[in-house]
């Protein structure tokens, strides 16, 4: 049977319950998702005086392949969106400036080192997102940045938030949608503090230096990530999820909660409702934990549908800006983004799918049979055949033909990539 036939049988079943499919397809079109550009390299960047990854967190195998310059990693991206539905946004850190082989050091980096990038995303038709990077660097070796107790180290982190917070207006001004531009540190101890309070004192009068300039929001929108743990800093993180999220709600600023920076049985899905009475926005780095904050790409699970869920029964599909940060080096980097991101729409256009008004009624009048039988027999609904539909209408592959281009390009690009590297060596 055509794919078309199978989505004609699968709609109807749909609207027995009142669901408007194509209604759905308009919905989750308009959805972007941020796809990391930090999967397509290992989180390596392209500093002339590039330090190893550091700030508590690793990247795991050698799969060949990986893009080793800014040109590689674009032509990667366009592989990668090219096999996934819609237009979505794109999320850039600081390392991946293009300074033409001048060191500069991160508290000096400009807009003009990312007009390539600016360049390509008109190109596309893609919209920028950007992260200061305050790891992988000499000034964050002893996992201390923004709360750091030496002011000059301090300010030269703070700096490079500002200049961050720079280029991230230019980027919103030239692209004509705001840049989230996101701030993660690392710090924090791996043994118990004797004083939890100063450090923290020190990053909220960081993040106040940080943000005194407005911006206008129409450029540049600021969202803060919290953390648990992380390697090296196992009994402390400065900046945790209460932290950012009173800094958050008391500056106006977004909180970024990643789903791999909780406690294992703590669900980010729980707190998006919670959040959203208080907030206007807020912003997600969705992941997936396995036993600890690993970023392994994230999957078809519970937790991802639960999330999309909240989204969309929330109407909130404007107010949660959904970002991806997962990086998986053990497996092709563009079949990691592909996989990742079509989950993140497939759980999204799940939740399209829902008999939302229904469910919610049963659960008001308690009758909470209903609502856990039609939960559960709706995961067994025709949704693979909407999907598909979903993917042929914006002409890319569906079901797993993606992964036929991906092998074709490992086999005629990728794998290139491998044999210079030897020949190089040799
Ligand atoms: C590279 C990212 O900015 C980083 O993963 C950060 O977002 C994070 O989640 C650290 O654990
Ligand atoms: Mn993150």
């Amino acid at each position: 049977m055509s794919t078309e036939k199978h989505f004609n049988l699968a709609k109807k079943e749909y609207e027995r319950w009142g669901i408007d499919v194509e209604e759905a397809f308009e919905r989750l079109s308009k959805i972007p998702i941020s796809i990391h550009c930090w999967q397509g390299d290992d989180i390596g960047g392209f500093e002339v005086n590039k330090s190893d990854l550091s700030g508590g967190i690793e990247v795991t195998g050698n799969y060949p392949g990986k893009a080793t310059t800014p040109e590689e990693l674009r032509m990667d991206l366009e592989k990668a969106l090219s096999l996934i539905p819609g237009k979505h946004r794109i999320n850039l850190h600081a390392i991946y400036a293009e300074t033409d082989g001048e060191a500069v050091d991160r508290n000096q980096i400009k807009p003009k080192h990312f007009e390539r990038w600016v360049q390509w995303a008109k190109k596309q038709g893609v919209g920028l997102d950007f992260n200061p990077t305050l790891f992988s660097h000499e000034k964050a070796n002893d996992g201390l940045t923004l709360a750091h107790p030496n002011p000059d180290i301090r300010k030269f982190w703070i700096d490079h938030c500002i200049a961050s917070r720079e280029i991230g207006e230019y980027f919103g001004r030239e692209l004509g949608t705001p840049c989230l531009t996101n701030i993660w540190i690392p710090d924090g101890y791996k043994d118990t503090p004797s004083d939890r309070l100063t450090p923290r004192r020190r990053l909220k009068e960081s993040l106040d230096t940080i943000f005194e300039a407005p911006i206008d929001e129409n450029y540049n929108i600021d969202a803060v990530e919290s953390k648990l743990f992380g390697i090296g800093s196992e009994a402390f993180v400065v900046g945790s999820h209460e932290f950012y999220l009173s800094y958050a709600l008391k500056n106006r600023k977004l909180c970024l909660l990643d789903t791999g920076h909780f406690h294992p049985t703590e669900m980010v899905s729980n707190k998006i409702s919670a959040m959203l009475l208080f907030n206007d926005k807020l912003a997600l780095h969705v992941s997936r934990p396995v036993r600890w904050d690993s970023d392994h790409v994230v999957t078809f699970d519970d937790e991802l549908r639960e999330i999309a869920l909240e989204i969309v029964r929330n109407d909130a599909t404007e107010k949660v800006m959904i970002g991806l940060d997962f990086f998986d080096a053990s497996i092709n980097r563009v079949a990691a983004w592909t996989i990742g991101t079509r989950n993140m729409l497939k759980a999204l256009l799940y939740a399209l799918l829902m008999p939302h008004v229904q469910l919610k009624q049963y659960q008001e009048n308690g009758d909470f049979t209903r609502r856990l039988a039609l939960l559960e027999e709706f995961k067994t609904y025709p949704f693979g055949a909407i999907w598909d539909e979903y993917c042929k209408r914006n002409n890319v592959p569906i079901k797993e033909q993606w992964l036929e281009k991906v092998e074709e390009y490992e086999a005629t690009v990728l794998s290139n990539r491998e044999a210079k590297i030897h020949s190089d060596v040799h």
